[in-house]
């Protein structure tokens, strides 16, 4: 089992007055935390120190005590709300995901990932079809843990419960801890096991 743990989080964007203060949050192997709070309060923020994106003005992000490696492939994947600013444009998909480690078809089916876009640049796929891929990524690196930005605003309804089905069964069956932010009352309650207010 792993401990995901943020102490004391501090963090600043520039001069401005701390968007998160004081933050404390612990994620185990098979948790799955939903962060809620107001729209603006630090969700977003604090999803970014998890997975290592922003580094805290005080207090310290460790997975069993240790630090975030610093190099490699990071044991905290985030998946974002928009795709298109999470992957390099100027690459085909298949390489994009190749770098991530090595993926399996069932990942690429049970995603409904088609072939024929791994040769394609991010901009020549749909919003919903390059965050389904972004999943993919995310879980060929063989993350602990997952960090889940409202990744499924821009789905429509049946698509973003076939991928939220997928990344339950895929978090349960690795054991991986999971975080996620999302807007809708009913996802949380379907997929949370914890919710933590903000
Ligand atoms: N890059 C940035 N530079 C300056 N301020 C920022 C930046 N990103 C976010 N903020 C500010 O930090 C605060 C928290 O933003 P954040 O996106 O973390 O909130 P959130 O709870 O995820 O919001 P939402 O639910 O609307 O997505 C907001 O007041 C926002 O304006």
């Amino acid at each position: 089992m792993s401990v995901l743990a943020a102490e004391g989080v501090r963090y600043s964007y520039g001069k401005g007055a701390p968007v998160l203060d004081g933050v404390s949050l612990r994620v185990e192997s098979g948790q799955r935390v939903a962060l809620s709070a107001p729209s603006g309060t630090g969700k977003t923020t604090l999803a970014r120190v998890l997975a290592g994106y922003l580094a805290p003005d005080e207090g310290r992000v460790t997975i069993d005590g240790r630090p975030l490696p610093r190099r490699g492939v990071c044991p905290v994947q985030m998946i974002w709300q928009h795709p298109e600013a999470a992957v390099d444009p100027r690459m085909r998909l298949g390489r994009t995901l190749a770098e991530a480690g090595p993926v399996d078809r069932a990942l690429v089916d049970g995603l409904g990932i088609r072939d024929e876009w791994m040769d394609r640049f991010p901009h020549e796929l749909s919003g919903g079809e390059l965050q389904r891929f972004c999943i993919a990524r995310a879980l060929a690196a063989e993350p602990r843990f997952v960090i889940a930005d409202e990744m499924s605003t821009m789905l429509d309804a049946l698509t973003q419960a076939q991928i939220w089905r997928f990344l339950m069964d895929e978090v349960e069956r690795r054991e991986v801890g999971l975080v996620f932010v999302s807007h809708s009352p009913a996802l949380t309650e379907r997929i949370a096991t914890d919710i933590v207010e903000l």
